[in-house]
């Protein structure tokens, strides 16, 4: 890898741009979860692990469309109405009748066609008159036919491994009789929380909270988020802000889990001690992003098992998670799939900001008289105000060259519920 840029004082270290640790995350890191077969079902939100082919047609046959008539195009009048003497029915699931005589077949949506029939016509365009139909002028060959393959053709790849698995994947693999699917199994994560001032809400049952004390959130979020993308987490509670407690908590979870964050402890100060036990227990790869809010995250390793050391204020916390942790979950899954792109939105404030850093303002959207959708910041945006992320809808993204925003500019913003 080329040198990190350094615009720090020596002792500092460098602060890593986001496209490096996006680089460092590919090239250190590779899928480890374990691969099993579960029955489709159990596959939603998991992580395929194998291709997915068809092994036939969908549909399998010619089929109506619509409840009518099947015809033979070339049974219709070229240009006036038609009238059919009906020679069969067939409902859908039940195999097509031979009809072999000129006529109209009675069918129903999804029933097959049978051979040599092309055409459908809807039953409101028609008239049946006893054994007959009428059917009228100018229908199209081979209207409201669905074609044998039309959706999945047999032999083709139709979910490549990498994607994390929604509701219409598993319905397509159902599509074509799948009835178990290859995927990752639930990535191991511990999760833990540092700072001395830090207490369990579920610790105190009902008790008032000790002074100088917060309640410790970020266990909570994190959790969650990392149970979002699928992950097994193991909860070490709150670990006190001592070098050496800090070291065999993080040497004790590397080994029985395929990844550990912890929050709090990573920035300056002599009582973070996340950095520091990193070093002694493993390898520190950095401990500064170029973002903001969130600039304070390490990222390490303890044997092979990665270490991330979230910043403490809340809202850091998430965003850090959500430009580090969630694509290093996603490389160890092996999950390949590209986020959805931001979309742009109209700033309906204006903001400075230093270059070489990306940055994420929490924002409200709301439709403009044009159309537009507008970007609102929340009034208490600092990084300990996590009440602004619940009120937000998204996060505008202002990437390294950007140096201002002016009201009215179009910007990116990620929707939270795409993210998270
Ligand atoms: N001298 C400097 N001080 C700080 C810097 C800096 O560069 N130089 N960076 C600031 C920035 S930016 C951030 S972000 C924070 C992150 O620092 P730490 O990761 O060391 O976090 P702590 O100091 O432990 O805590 C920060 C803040 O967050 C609260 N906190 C911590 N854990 C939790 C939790 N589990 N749930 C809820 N709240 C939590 C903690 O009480 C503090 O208020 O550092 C700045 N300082
Ligand atoms: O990363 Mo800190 O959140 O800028 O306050």
């Amino acid at each position: 890898m080329a040198p990190l840029p350094d615009d720090r004082p020596a002792s500092a270290g460098p602060i890593l741009p986001v496209a490096r640790a996006e680089e460092l995350l590919r090239d250190r890191f590779a899928p480890v979860a374990p691969i099993e077969r579960v029955p489709l079902p159990a596959a939603l939100d998991r992580v395929l692990a194998e291709e997915v082919v068809a092994a036939l047609d969908v549909p399998p046959q010619d089929s109506a469309a619509v409840d009518g008539y099947a015809v033979r195009h070339a049974d219709l009048e070229p240009d006036a109405g038609t009238t059919l003497p009906l020679v069969a029915r067939i409902a859908a699931g039940h195999p097509a009748a031979a009809a072999g005589e000129k006529g109209a077949v009675r069918i129903f949506t999804g029933a097959r066609l049978p051979a040599g029939f092309d055409t459908v016509v809807m039953q409101e365009d028609a008239r049946a008159e006893g054994a007959s139909v009428v059917l009228p002028a100018g229908i199209e060959p081979g209207a409201n036919r669905r074609r044998a393959g039309e959706d999945v053709r047999k032999g083709t790849a139709i979910l490549r491994p990498g994607r994390r698995l929604r509701p219409q994947d598993i319905g397509l693999a159902a599509s074509v009789g799948a009835t178990r699917l290859a995927v990752r199994s639930p990535l191991r994560v511990a999760v833990l929380s540092t700072g001395d001032e830090i207490v369990d809400p579920a610790s105190l049952a009902g008790r008032p909270l000790p002074p100088a004390a917060v309640f410790d959130s970020n266990r909570y979020t994190v959790t969650a988020l990392l149970r979002r993308l699928g992950c097994d987490v193991t909860d070490l509670g709150i670990v006190p802000d001592a070098a050496p407690a800090m070291r065999e908590a993080l040497t004790a979870a590397a080994r029985r889990h395929d990844l550990v964050v912890s929050s709090g402890g990573v920035s300056e100060g002599e009582e973070d001690h996340v950095r520091a036990a990193l070093q002694a227990a493993g390898h520190l790869d950095f401990w500064r992003l170029a973002i903001k809010p969130g600039r304070p995250v390490a990222l390490g390793r303890i044997g092979e098992t990665p270490v991330v050391g979230l910043p403490g204020s809340p809202v850091a916390a998430m965003i850090a998670f959500l430009t580090l942790v969630r694509p290093l979950v996603h490389r160890l899954q092996g999950c390949e799939a590209a986020d959805p792109p931001p979309f742009p939105v109209r700033a309906a404030f204006a903001y400075t900001k230093k270059p070489d850093r990306r940055d994420y303002l929490r924002v409200t959207l709301t439709r403009a008289a044009d159309g537009t959708l507008e970007a609102r910041r929340l009034s208490r945006d600092g990084s300990a105000v996590l009440s602004a992320m619940v009120e937000a809808d998204g996060l505008v993204e202002l990437d390294e060259a950007v140096t201002a925003v002016a009201e009215g500019d179009m910007v990116p913003c990620l929707p939270l519920g795409s993210l998270f």
